[in-house]
């Protein structure tokens, strides 16, 4: 997170609650209305700190007229799509559905979907070019396993699947995507990574951008880190000057655990 002389960061803070598979669609509404509810006692201002939830899809109708009803200024998204736009794909999701259910963006090769559905690079690298198509802003999750991890290959490892996933983008895209970066051994396991480890990598991502596309491209995308985010964790995380935001998992279910990541600035004060 940097910020410029005047205080402002430069590129939007982004605080995003994967639900992965929990709620149904009636909890899902009593917990957006309840976290809805929390940042707007905080005062919570949305311009500055943008507030994202990646409900199951069962849920994202629900959220669109709770959104629209209640005019939120909460953004959301699916947690995958299909690469293709139409036809017979049995159980998958179009992005055309997606936007047309108000989704601003859509999480594509969380580490769920590479390891227990087998997602290969190829086929995510045609899920975030459908959603561009579909005008959604995909979310892409890179990261590594506790293998990768103990053989120090981390960051050529993430660095490949990134390179992989924005194949064949333009530079415009290549901007207005959001990586996120998820050791795979931190993620709900309570083994948070360091605030350097989420720095080291997110450098590396930035440093790895200018050179597929541009300096004014890499300095545009925001990066994330995800795993064990919690409301004690988040300030630190976030005073890392390449990371832009967190993708946050269980955390984001508690409503006020997660209003308090989102506020992760109050802490940077009082901490
Ligand atoms: O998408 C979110 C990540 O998988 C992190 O999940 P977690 O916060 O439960 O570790």
């Amino acid at each position: 997170m940097t910020t410029s002389a005047n205080g402002n960061f430069v590129r939007k803070p982004f605080i995003a609650g994967n639900w992965k598979m929990n709620m149904d669609h009636v909890q899902g509404i009593t917990l957006l209305q309840k976290l809805a509810w929390t940042l707007s006692d905080a005062k919570h201002d949305y311009s500055r700190v943008e507030v994202a939830v990646f409900p199951p899809f069962t849920d994202l109708r629900g959220v669109q007229t709770l959104v629209q009803g209640d005019e939120l200024d909460v953004v959301y998204g699916g947690q995958d799509l299909s690469q293709f736009d139409s036809g017979a794909y049995t159980g998958d999701i179009s992005g055309q559905f997606l936007n047309k259910l108000g989704c601003s963006y859509v999480l594509v090769g969380h580490s769920e979907r590479r390891t227990i559905h087998n997602e290969s690079d190829e086929v995510l690298n045609a899920k975030v070019k459908a959603a561009f198509r579909h005008d959604l802003t995909p979310v892409l999750c890179v990261g590594e396993g506790l293998e990768i991890r103990q053989a120090g290959t981390h960051v050529q490892h993430t660095l490949t699947q990134l390179r992989a996933g924005v194949e064949g983008l333009t530079a415009e895209q290549a901007a207005e995507l959001v990586v996120a970066y998820e050791p795979v051994w931190a993620i709900g396991t309570g083994e948070v990574a360091g605030p350097e480890d989420a720095q080291e990598m997110c450098a590396a991502i930035r440093a790895e951008l200018a050179v597929l596309f541009d300096d004014a491209v890499a300095a545009k995308t925001r990066l994330l880190y995800g795993g064990s985010v919690k409301a004690n964790n988040a300030a630190a995380i976030m005073a890392e000057s390449d990371v832009d935001g967190l993708l946050v998992g269980g955390a984001s279910l508690d409503p006020a655990e997660f209003a308090n990541i989102v506020r992760f600035e109050s802490h940077l004060v009082t901490d």
